[in-house]
């Protein structure tokens, strides 16, 4: 019996240590894989200095960036939850393969280029001239084709008069990825503006406009600060574009994202004596500088590497002014830029009546142009935007540049709903876009999910997401104003909408009529 027990005890033994060694077997299986899948995921996302920035329409490059997609939301939910099957389909490329997005564009004629290549004679002509080579610049071999062209070069042959870049041109990965890694030969302070910034120069001829990281990314700007005297973000700057971009506009030149050596990359490049004279070394062994500008360009608000290392955007340069000659104006709701006075549109509600019959908004898409703006900008809290520019050769039939967008997405917990003004007051809105902010108002295609998914290609995601989740959220919650602002006017008005789409029918355009 006592045997008989022992033999029944010694098989349960057996039996619980073969259990014990197939649930550890399945363990380590699945322990496994996940190191595995993540062996093969991660490098692609951490290869941080190429940024994707890919049209949906390629291909071949759609699958990768999919996954860099799906990484960066799993990633940016990295909350312990496991993204769902749903949200980790790539909402941007649905959004960007979306009927809006792909609006048959009018056939460009020659004088909608802002800029053509030289005939061949033209071009002999001037090769004479700039035969010489600079030092560290790339001997320049450029012909009338295209395929000889860098990235920036490509992207200004491709600036027409209604948009600045085509968004599905695969130029664009190029170019922000040219801007991303290329080396930087030359950084000197930028004239013009209150606030500093760089423009750096790389080997191929191109240039970019530099924003240095002045604050944390998630500091909220100081209540009692004015508008005006806010810190620029280089971060604003990033999400702008992205913005601009997620709206359909592609108004504002392509930013990047890029972590330089403030010592390597703009102390020991720079020929500029007065922006040298400004770097020190800070208590903490950081290396700073200060530059020379009208506000904050001072040793009490120094911008400075850790100890080297720095975040900044860089935005691809317009072609120069001598090439391409822009016109600003003066934004019929700017700001009184006082403590104490109010602008002319903040005492008269029927101020729209006015601008609407002056030129040049009394004709053509210039109001509804800045409309858009307005939108962009109520989006984004921007509340800086005094002036804007168009290209001259364009005379008054051409989008509105949006350029300066540093003062944007200061805050948060708060909107600024003056910013809506000329919508609110004009109750006038182009089609294409109201139908654009509806569908971002959508579950399958929400604004923050779209933008934190586009923000997620830039290279420094990989440093810490250029949005945070709050100033995501207040995307959302804004859209949602801008929508009941537009049903406001609808209510009270007939003639809201600008029809800018009229050959198309609702339902192509994935609209319940
Ligand atoms: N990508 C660009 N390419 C070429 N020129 C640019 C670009 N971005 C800005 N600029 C020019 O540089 C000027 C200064 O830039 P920006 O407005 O960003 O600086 P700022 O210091 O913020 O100016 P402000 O204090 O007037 O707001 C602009 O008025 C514009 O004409
Ligand atoms: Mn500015």
């Amino acid at each position: 019996m006592v045997h008989l027990n022992l033999r029944h005890s010694t098989r349960s033994i057996y039996l619980g240590l073969a259990c014990v060694s197939l649930t550890l077997h399945l363990l380590l299986a699945l322990f496994c894989l996940s190191v595995l899948q993540s062996a093969c995921v991660l490098p692609t996302s951490s290869s941080s200095s190429v940024p994707r920035i890919d049209p949906v329409s390629h291909a071949s490059s759609s699958s990768s960036s999919a996954a860099s997609n799906k990484q960066a939301n799993s990633r940016q939910h990295g909350d312990g939850h496991k993204p769902s099957v749903e949200s980790s389909r790539s909402k941007l490329e649905e959004l960007f393969r979306h009927p809006l997005y792909n609006l048959p564009r009018p056939k460009l004629q020659e004088d909608d280029w802002l800029l053509r290549l030289k005939t061949d004679a033209e071009a002999e002509e001037t090769e004479q001239q700039s035969a010489s080579e600079e030092e560290g610049y790339d001997k320049v071999t450029w012909t009338r084709d295209e395929e000889t062209h860098p990235p920036w070069l490509r992207f200004h042959l491709g600036i027409s008069r209604w948009e600045l870049y085509d968004r599905k041109d695969l130029n664009l990965a190029q170019l922000t990825h040219y801007l991303a890694t290329q080396r930087i030969l030359g950084a000197v302070q930028k004239k013009g503006g209150t606030q500093l910034k760089l423009l750096v120069s790389f080997p191929n001829y191109g240039q970019a406009l530099l924003k240095p990281m002045r604050q944390s990314r998630d500091a909220e700007t100081d209540v009692n600060l004015f508008y005006f005297s806010d810190f620029e973000r280089h971060n604003a700057e990033i999400a702008a574009f992205h913005l601009d971009r997620v709206l359909g506009f592609n108004r504002i030149p392509p930013v990047v994202g890029r972590l330089i050596n403030v010592t390597t990359q703009i102390r020991e490049v720079t020929t500029d004596e007065r922006l040298s004279r400004t770097f020190f070394t800070s208590p903490a062994g950081n290396v700073c500088f200060y530059g020379k500008c009208e506000y904050y360009c001072s040793v009490e608000h120094p911008v400075c590497g850790r100890p080297h290392a720095l975040e900044v955007s860089l935005a691809t340069m317009l072609p120069d002014l001598s090439l391409a000659p822009r016109r600003s104006w003066r934004s019929p709701w700017r700001r009184s830029y006082s403590r104490t006075k109010l602008a002319h549109w903040e005492k008269d509600a029927a101020y729209c009546d006015t601008v609407k019959e002056t030129p040049p908004y009394n004709r053509g898409t210039r109001l509804v142009d800045l409309i858009d703006m307005a939108v962009l900008d109520f989006l984004m809290s921007n509340m800086d935007r005094h002036h804007y520019e168009t290209f001259e050769e364009f005379g008054n039939e051409t989008f509105l540049l949006h350029l300066d967008n540093g003062r944007a997405f200061g805050r948060h917990s708060q909107d600024e709903p003056s910013i809506l003004a000329p919508l609110v007051q004009c109750c006038r809105i182009r089609r294409s876009t109201l139908l654009r902010l509806r569908l971002l108002s959508r579950p399958d295609f929400r604004l923050s999910d779209v933008m934190r998914e586009s923000l997620a290609q830039d290279p420094l995601s990989a440093v810490a997401p250029l949005l945070s989740e709050p100033h995501l959220s207040a995307l959302d919650r804004r859209l949602a104003t801008v929508l009941a602002a537009v049903q406001s006017c609808q209510d009270r008005n007939e003639d809201v909408v600008y029809n800018d789409l009229d050959e198309h029918d609702d339902q192509q355009l994935g609209e319940n009529p």
